[in-house]
């Protein structure tokens, strides 16, 4: 993540080594992002790929796959010499970490392409694989040396999601992780913190002025944080159904926006700063009793409906879902912050699957005027002051507040003021991918998670998944595909006088 003068330098020269280089995410995701770097410039020279597979392939089919995998989900139009410039320099090796003498081969490998590309000997390992062969992947390339930095090379291990299914997982995969590389060369993604939207937030709090003075629990009232989606489990039925929304959704995607918002300011714009902060603020997560888990949360399961007029079939029915699942595709959360800044302040999550609209956003209610000095309007009906940060589709900033409507005498409304990106700039369209991938590429971190800040957020959410688990079905509430989710979600907020903030 480069600052506002900064103009993006080419990283240093790399071999890139994708594990799992037959999968969707590197066809959908990884490959068209390092596509989209190469237009914009910003792939290093010299610079290399190894795709590694498990079944052995030639490099010109590998590389056929992946260029089929771009022509259909490119962000842009692909220009075919940039395509085959980028994917002419993949060299496609055969390695499996059950059976280690294959690492040594691709030790071999890679030192060949290091003399041979010029690329000297920097190496990103991206583990796009399941979870459970993300240690088995990094414990065979640190015995074979593949993980050892020397003074002038690096080596960088990007990790995908999902970090662990719990706080104990979580714990001893970053232990094992960290038997085999060091904390800086672990670059842990979330995809959020690849989204504009999602990276402006610390600039809206921490280059802004006239936010911060009331950025706290003398002015403001509550927070929701809502991510809701229209795709329903579709064909990930053996992953969704053993996972649900809460893991899904919560302590990795909904935690970075709630520690962005919350974090209190890092002395510098570094990653040791600003992830120390984070980290701190998901630490102070109240921890909540069995009781209070069950009280201060919403579980859903969607039954079939209609989204966007498509009919979606009940969640139960779906490929790979046990047809007596109690596994939630819809969380609802009521959190709160132990420390000074927050203390007091209700923090409101919500994420669900198959509902009638697609909507991720931070809304951030401040507290009423004190005084009805207005007798049109008593202060309770004023409309509310809310800042709401758009992550998507509405990507960019809202001011809710009351206004004079035009007219002899006083009467009040609310109104919006709005700042949409698309307005003031034209961003090439991308994956959400590219900033992730060029900052492993210069060895920037700060858009990457800790291991403590990883705990921190399973932590958090720990009490919710015990107390799920032992309820079993007790507490599981339907709802439509296609509608708002379940009506158990607003009276979550109704109990403390709230509401979700409507869609104007
Ligand atoms: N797809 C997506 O949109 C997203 C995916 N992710 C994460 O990315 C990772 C990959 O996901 P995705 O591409 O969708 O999965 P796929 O099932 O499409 O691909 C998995 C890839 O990993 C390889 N693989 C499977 N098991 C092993 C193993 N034991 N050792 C080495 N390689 C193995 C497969 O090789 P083979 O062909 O030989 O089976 C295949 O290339 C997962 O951790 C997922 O959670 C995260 C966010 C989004
Ligand atoms: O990681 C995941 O995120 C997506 C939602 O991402 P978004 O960028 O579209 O908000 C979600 O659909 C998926 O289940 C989850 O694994």
């Amino acid at each position: 993540m480069t600052v506002a003068s900064n103009i993006p330098r080419k990283p240093e020269p790399c071999c890139f080594v994708i594990f799992g280089a037959t999968g969707d995410l590197t066809h959908r995701l990884i490959i068209p992002a390092l596509y989209n770097l190469a237009e914009s410039g910003l792939l290093p020279e010299p610079f290399c790929i190894v795709g590694v597979v498990r079944k052995q392939m030639s490099d010109q089919d590998l590389r056929q796959s992946l260029m089929e995998g771009l022509k259909r989900h490119a962000t842009r139009p692909v220009k075919i010499d940039i395509a085959e410039k980028v994917l002419n320099c993949l060299t496609c090796i055969e390695a499996d970490p059950s059976d280690p003498s294959s690492f040594d081969a691709l030790n071999g490998v890679c030192e060949g392409l290091a003399t041979k590309t010029g690329t000297c000997g920097n190496r990103l390992f991206y583990l796009a694989v399941p979870p459970t062969a993300f240690a088995p992947i990094a414990e065979q390339l640190a015995r074979v040396g593949l993980l050892r930095e020397t003074s002038g090379t690096w080596r960088r291990l990007v990790v995908e999601k999902p970090f662990g299914t719990d706080l104990a997982s979580a714990r001893s995969l970053n232990a094992r992780l960290l038997k085999f590389a060091n904390e800086h060369q672990i670059y842990r993604i979330d995809h959020y913190l690849g989204k504009e939207t999602v990276q402006n937030i610390l600039v809206l709090r921490f280059a802004n002025g006239m936010f911060e003075p009331i950025w706290n629990r003398n002015h403001i009232d509550h927070i929701q944080i809502t991510v809701e989606e229209k795709l329903s489990v579709g064909h990930r039925g053996s992953f969704y159904d053993a996972t649900g929304a809460l893991r899904d959704m919560v302590p990795n995607h909904l935690f970075q926006l709630l520690s962005l918002v919350t974090m209190e300011p890092p002395t510098r714009f570094e990653a040791h700063s600003v992830r120390s902060q984070k980290a701190e603020v998901l630490a102070a997560i109240q921890t909540q009793t069995p009781e209070e888990a069950l009280r201060n949360s919403v579980r859903g399961q969607y039954h079939a409906g209609q989204v966007g007029g498509e009919a979606v079939v009940d969640y139960r029915s779906a490929p790979n879902v046990k047809p007596d699942s109690t596994t939630e595709t819809y969380a609802a959360l009521k959190l709160t912050i132990d420390n000074w800044r927050w203390a007091g302040v209700p923090f409101y999550l919500r994420t669900g699957k198959a509902l009638g609209l697609k909507r991720t956003e931070v809304a951030i209610k401040f507290k009423q005027a004190p005084f009805a000095m207005f007798r049109c309007t008593p202060v309770d009906q004023l409309s509310h002051n809310y800042l709401v940060i758009g992550i998507e589709p509405a990507e960019g900033i809202t001011m809710q507040f009351n206004t004079k409507v035009p007219g002899p005498s006083i009467s009040i409304d609310g109104v919006e003021m709005k700042f949409r990106y698309k307005d003031y700039f034209h961003a090439a369209p991308s994956t959400g991918y590219e900033t992730l991938i060029y900052d492993c590429m210069t060895g920037d971190n700060i858009l990457f998670q800790r291991a403590d800040g990883v705990e921190a957020g399973w932590q958090a959410v720990q009490p919710f998944l015990d107390a799920w688990k032992k309820a079993g079905a007790d507490g599981l509430v339907g709802y439509e595909a296609g509608s708002e989710g379940p009506r158990e979600a607003d009276d979550l907020l109704a109990r403390d006088g709230n509401q979700w903030r409507e869609l104007t």
